[in-house]
């Protein structure tokens, strides 16, 4: 039977992914910076206390300050293609896209600032995409990321009438595929430094302590990875971790605290990776790469190395290729 002319055109069946990952200001500016932050920091998953009690610290004391700071520690790490953060995840979606083919449309999102999760699932279903799989890029569970993510993505669709089907990456924090490409990436960049490390120290981003009383897996995940990392590497790592932000606290040990107590302990050359972070950003290139690394050597190390998150290199894209193929198994590629 054909269709009537004025029938309203009925899709074929077309698989989308879309990467999403944090997010990050605009430009390095107090203004772009004001904005991205009072949009993440108004996130009830990131700050979970009463709007009531937060909102009037948020706008009162936060906003007014802390946007100076951070645009000035921005302006330290941005590049030609602007924000590391939001740059390298483009360089991933478009790395995946080669990798897929045609067959599948690959674009990222930022949970919070531009691209939006809304933005990008409103193209993937203008390009007709009837099947998406949303993948956070956080190996770790934590709600304050990926059931952030999670929703967002599920508000996004909330309002179409056809929806596309949804799935999601689960989390990956002890998966052969990503401890495999952690390992071999690590061993290449250590063997390319001009020192021998004491000692590999693992940062992963801090999470209130009470996240981890209130049954959030992050600390847990986190814990795994560095395991599974230190016997895939066979050689011990010491785990932190990093970015407190408040006054409550944050679980523990503390990244810059053990900066700078290992040079008393007799650790003075040290390599520093942050595995939690799928794309270097401000956390680990500023807060590791400069202030860290400052604070160790004032500390009384002589040597220091910060390791590059997997980023769009082989191993992380290899796994990133592995890990998507097997979600869309059943949907794509066809039979
Ligand atoms: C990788 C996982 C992350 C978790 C878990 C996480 C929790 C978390 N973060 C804040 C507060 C801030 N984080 C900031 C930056 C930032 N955080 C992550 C990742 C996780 N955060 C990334 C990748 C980045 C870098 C973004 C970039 O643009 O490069 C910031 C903003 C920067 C600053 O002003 O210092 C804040 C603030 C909280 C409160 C939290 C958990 C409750
Ligand atoms: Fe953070
Ligand atoms: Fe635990």
């Amino acid at each position: 039977m054909t269709r009537p002319a004025d029938h309203p055109a009925i899709p074929s069946r077309k698989i989308g992914v879309l990467l999403v990952n944090l997010g990050t200001p605009d430009a390095p500016e107090p203004g772009a910076v004001r904005k991205y932050l009072a949009q993440f920091l108004s996130d009830p998953r990131v700050v979970e206390i009463p709007s009531w009690a937060w909102k009037p610290i948020l706008h009162g004391i936060i906003l007014r300050t802390r946007p100076k700071k951070s645009a000035h520690a921005y302006r330290q790490i941005w590049t030609e293609d602007g924000s590391p953060l939001a740059a390298i995840t483009g360089r991933q979606a478009a790395s995946l896209q080669a990798r897929l083919g045609d067959g599948v449309l690959v674009d990222w999102a930022m949970r919070y600032g531009n691209p939006g999760i809304q933005t990008a699932i409103d193209r993937l279903f203008a390009e007709g995409a009837t099947h998406i799989l949303a993948a956070p890029l956080y190996p770790q569970y934590c709600a304050a990321t990926t059931a952030s993510a999670m929703d967002a993505t599920f508000a996004a669709i909330a309002a179409k009438r056809w929806q596309p089907a949804l799935r999601t990456l689960p989390p990956y924090h002890d998966d052969p595929h990503y401890i495999d490409a952690l390992k071999r990436d690590l061993d290449r960049q250590l063997a390319a430094l001009d020192f021998v490390p004491e000692r590999l120290l693992l940062s992963f981003h801090g999470m209130p302590q009470r996240t981890l009383d209130l049954g959030d897996p992050y600390h847990c995940h986190c814990q795994k990875t560095a395991r599974l990392l230190g016997e895939a590497i066979g050689s011990p790592v010491d785990i932190a971790f990093q970015s407190r932000f408040g006054k409550a606290k944050w679980l523990e040990p503390a990244t810059d605290a053990m900066l700078a107590a290992y040079p008393s302990q007799g650790v003075r050359k040290l390599a520093i990776a942050a595995p939690g972070f799928s794309a270097d950003c401000l956390e680990t290139l500023e807060e590791l790469g400069i202030r860290g690394r400052e604070q160790f050597l004032a500390a009384g190390g002589t040597h220091f190395a910060r390791l590059d998150c997997l980023n769009d290199s082989d191993e992380g894209m290899g796994m990133l290729d592995a890990l998507i193929r097997r979600e869309l198994a059943g949907w794509w590629p066809p039979s």
